[in-house]
C-alpha cells in the first residue's frame, strides 16, 4: 500500500500562470505578447497600458505567484510530499518553454500542472494547454526527450479554494458601517468573456447558455453566500456580475459590468455592496485596477459604501488543497479508487479535459487532455 503522500507517477509540479510586467519597460512588450493575433482594439490596449503604468509598470501577479510557490513548498515539506515545484508563464518571464526545458534537463518525465485559473474557459484552461503543446513542440525541435504532462482538475469547488473566500467576505461585511451592513448586497465578480466563449466552455455536452463557465461560478457563488449566511445569520442578496471586458464593442460579452451594477443597486436603494472577485486566484491587475480603483471610484461618486473581499492568494488552505488534488490525481493515475473533494451541486470536475472542451476560435494542438497529440 503506497503512502498517502505518494505523488508517483508524477515527479514534478508546474505552476502555470499568466505572467505580468515587472517595470515600465515591460508593459508594451507584455501587452504585445498577450494580444498577439487576438484582435483587441488599439484603444483598449492603450487604456490597459495606463492601468499598468499607474502602478509603476508592475503587475502584482508575479509576486503573488512567488508567494504561492513558497506556500506550496512549505506545505509539501511539512506533509512529507517530496515533489519539486516549478513555475512558467504564458506571457512573461519565466516563460513556460524555458521552464519546461529546465525541467526536462533536470530529468523530469511525468509533470503535473496547476493553472492559476479555477474554472473552465478557453483563457483559463485550453489556452494553457495550447501553450503546453507549443512548448513541447519547441523542445521536440531541439531534440529533447518529451515529458508527459497532465493538468489538475478545476478546483473552483474545492473547500480549500471556497472557504478562504467565504471567510474574506465575512470580514469585508464586518468592515462595512454597521447601519448599512445587514442590507448589503454581495456582488460576485469574474472576468467577462464573449458569449460564445462562455457557451462553449467545459465539456461539449454542457455547451450552450453560458456553459460550464457560468454554471461553475454560479455554484461557487451560491455555496459562498450560503456559508456567509450560516456565519453571520444574515441572508445577503447576491448576484454574479462581470469585469475587465475587452474586445470589439459589437461582440457580446457577459454582462452586467460591475460599475453598471453598482449604479443600478444604488438607484434601487441598496445601501452597501461587497465585491467578491471569485473568478480570480490572486489580487492581480484586474482586481487592483478594475475593482479597487475603477469600481471603488464609481461607488465613491454614488456615495455607496463598498468593500472588496480577499482572493485566496497564498492562503495555507489553498496550498493544502493543491496537495490534496495532486495526491488524488496521482492515485487515479495509479489506478486506485479516490473520493474527490468538492462542495456545491456540480460535483468534482473531470480529471482529464475531454475532446472538444473550451475550444478557441481556431483549432490548435493542446497538450494535457484527451485530444493531446502528445502521449
Ligand atoms: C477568463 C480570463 C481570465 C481568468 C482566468 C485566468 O486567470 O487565466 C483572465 C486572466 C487574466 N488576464 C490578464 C490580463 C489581460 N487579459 C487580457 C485580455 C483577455 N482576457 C480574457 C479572459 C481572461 N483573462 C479575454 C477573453 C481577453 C480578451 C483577449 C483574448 O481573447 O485573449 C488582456 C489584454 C488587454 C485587455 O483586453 O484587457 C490583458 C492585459 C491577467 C494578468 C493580470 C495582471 O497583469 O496582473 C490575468 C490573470
Ligand atoms: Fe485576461
Amino acid at each position: 500500500m503506497p503512502e498517502a503522500r505518494d505523488a508517483s507517477p508524477y515527479d514534478a509540479l508546474l505552476l502555470l500562470s499568466f505572467g505580468g510586467p515587472e517595470g515600465p519597460d515591460d508593459v508594451v512588450p507584455f501587452l504585445e505578447n498577450v494580444t498577439r493575433g487576438r484582435g483587441i482594439p488599439k484603444e483598449r490596449l492603450k487604456e490597459v497600458g495606463q492601468h499598468y503604468f499607474r502602478f509603476g509598470g508592475v503587475s502584482p501577479i508575479n509576486e503573488h505567484n512567488r508567494a504561492l510557490l513558497t506556500a506550496l513548498r512549505k506545505d509539501f515539506a511539512e506533509h512529507g510530499l517530496d515533489l519539486p515545484v516549478y513555475w512558467g508563464n504564458r506571457n512573461w518571464a519565466p516563460y513556460l518553454t524555458d521552464t519546461l526545458r529546465e525541467m526536462v534537463n533536470a530529468g523530469h518525465r511525468r509533470i503535473l500542472t496547476l493553472a492559476t485559473s479555477a474554472y473552465a474557459s478557453y483563457s483559463g484552461c485550453r489556452q494553457y494547454r495550447e501553450n503546453l503543446a507549443d512548448a513541447l513542440a519547441t523542445l521536440e525541435a531541439e531534440g529533447l526527450e518529451l515529458p508527459r504532462i497532465d493538468k489538475l482538475r478545476h478546483y473552483f469547488n474545492h473547500p480549500g479554494f471556497v472557504e478562504p473566500m467565504a471567510e474574506g467576505l465575512v470580514k469585508s461585511l464586518a468592515d462595512l458601517p454597521e447601519e448599512v451592513r445587514a442590507a448589503a448586497h454581495i456582488a460576485f465578480t469574474t472576468h467577462s468573456v464573449p458569449h460564445t466563449t462562455a457557451d462553449t466552455s467545459g465539456p461539449v455536452e454542457g455547451h450552450g447558455d453560458g456553459g460550464a463557465y457560468l454554471r461553475q461560478h454560479l455554484d461557487v457563488a451560491r455555496v459562498i453566500a450560503e456559508t456567509v449566511r450560516e456565519k453571520t445569520g444574515v441572508d445577503h442578496p447576491w448576484q454574479l456580475v462581470y469585469q475587465s471586458r475587452s474586445g470589439a464593442p459589437h461582440i457580446p460579452w457577459l454582462e452586467p459590468d460591475i460599475c453598471d451594477h453598482l449604479e443600478r443597486l444604488h438607484d434601487a436603494g441598496v445601501p452597501a455592496v461587497v465585491m467578491a472577485p471569485i473568478g480570480f486566484v490572486s489580487d492581480h491587475m484586474e482586481v487592483l485596477y478594475d475593482l479597487d480603483t475603477e469600481a471603488t471610484a464609481k461607488a465613491g461618486e454614488l456615495g455607496l459604501p463598498v468593500r472588496r473581499s480577499a482572493t485566496v492568494g497564498d492562503d495555507p488552505r489553498f496550498a493544502a488543497a493543491v496537495r490534496d488534488l495532486i495526491l488524488e490525481r496521482a492515485a487515479v493515475e495509479r489506478g486506485q479508487q479516490v473520493t474527490p473533494c468538492a462542495l456545491g451541486s456540480l460535483g468534482p470536475s473531470h480529471q482529464v479535459c475531454p475532446v472538444g472542451c473550451c475550444p478557441g476560435r481556431t483549432p490548435k494542438p493542446a497538450a494535457a487532455g484527451a485530444d493531446s497529440p502528445y502521449a
